[in-house]
């Protein structure tokens, strides 16, 4: 059964409709981002699902039960769904443990007692729980606000841009030290992000946003291969696209000559459309009487960003080679692989 449905929703801030009939559904264990510029409803659908923002048609259910929708509103506190912020908000003037706990007051104190230590635990904290949130680092507290989700035991967890505020440096080994508590945990979580790397280091599946839509969504590596349209292309990463013709099932032609696809195309002999080609799908090697000149070398550590001018067209190309200099004679070589097409 799946943890979270979302089916048809939309929402509306005083009638300027920013959700529009969306549909996502979430399995148990598995973890979504919702990914897309700023503006583009994010943050409003997380707070949907939370109970904190209302919906003006569709349904929102967990394992079943409708949270939202059908004439039914449950309240935020009862939905079983944990929340982790951006700035963390966690509370002053409360220990590490006081935080951790605060949303199981309920439960007797050894449960709550053992509840802290497995927690404190988990988030490697351990020997912390009497200090206050001033005397932890960022990510410390961090990791306090994820306790305080998990402590509760959600059936859902929520995150909105929890890794903007770590340093560069250490967002990469927080972002899979997180992703690793929760499959251990099988906790569902639906993550917000505008930054296409963090969805692709965090979570299972994307759901692509664009003004209040979802566009796609499925796992990263189908969009990133697939991608529905040059908007998704585009979000997911850098791309060059060229002007070709189809020849046959699995071969296009270009400027330069013939390309061949891995998979059959489902395109009309003849017709035309625009290829995508990721930078790093491009060979570059030197070569005296070279079709292509490097025009922009960009050093990038492990690898050369290079803009090669090739007839009348300027390819960006992401190269191990990084011995190769702006004003050399190259030629370029594309291996046969899945073509993308765009009309
Ligand atoms: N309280 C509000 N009242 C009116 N309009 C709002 C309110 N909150 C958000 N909006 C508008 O709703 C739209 C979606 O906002 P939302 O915060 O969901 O976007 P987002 O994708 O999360 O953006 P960001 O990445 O910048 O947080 C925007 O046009 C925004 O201006």
């Amino acid at each position: 059964m799946s943890t979270l449905t979302i089916e048809n929703v939309c929402s509306d801030y005083d009638g300027q409709v920013v959700l529009r009939h969306l549909d996502l559904t979430l399995a148990q264990g598995e973890i979504v981002a919702l990914l897309g510029p700023s503006g583009c409803g994010k943050t409003t659908l997380l707070r949907a699902i939370a109970g904190l923002q209302a919906i003006s048609q569709g349904s929102i259910s967990i394992n079943g039960q409708t949270l939202s929708g059908d004439g039914v509103f449950v309240a935020s506190e009862q939905r079983g769904i944990g929340m982790i912020f951006q700035d963390y908000a966690l509370f002053p003037h409360l220990t590490v443990a006081d935080n951790i706990l605060f949303g199981v007051n309920e439960l007797n104190r050894t449960v709550r007692l053992a509840r802290l230590e497995e927690m404190l635990e988990l988030v490697k904290l351990t020997g912390l729980a009497s200090r206050y949130p001033h005397e932890l680092s960022g990510g410390q507290q961090q990791r306090v606000s994820i306790a305080r989700a998990l402590a509760y035991q959600p059936e859902l967890l929520l995150l909105d841009e929890p890794f903007s505020n770590i340093d560069a440096q250490v967002r990469n080994d927080m972002m899979l030290e997180i992703r690793a508590i929760l499959k251990q945990r099988n906790v569902s979580a639906v993550f917000v992000t505008h930054s296409k790397d963090e969805a692709f280091v965090f979570a299972d599946k994307l759901a692509l946003f664009k003004d209040g839509a979802i566009i796609q969504h499925g796992e990263a590596e189908a969009l990133y291969r697939a991608p529905r349209d040059r908007y998704v292309a585009d979000f997911l990463g850098a791309g060059n696209y060229l002007p070709i013709v189809v020849t046959s099932s699995h071969q296009v032609q270009y400027a330069l000559g013939h390309l061949s696809s891995t998979e059959e195309l489902f395109l009309p002999i003849g017709s035309q459309g625009q290829l995508l080609l990721r930078p790093q799908q491009i060979e570059i090697y030197p070569s005296i009487n070279g079709r292509g000149c490097i025009v922009q070398r960009h050093f990038l550590g492990t690898v050369c960003h290079y803009q090669v001018q090739i007839g009348g067209v300027i390819l960006d190309v992401s190269s191990q080679s990084t011995t190769l200099i702006s004003g050399q004679q190259v030629d370029i070589s594309i291996a046969a692989h899945p073509l993308v097409i765009f009309s």
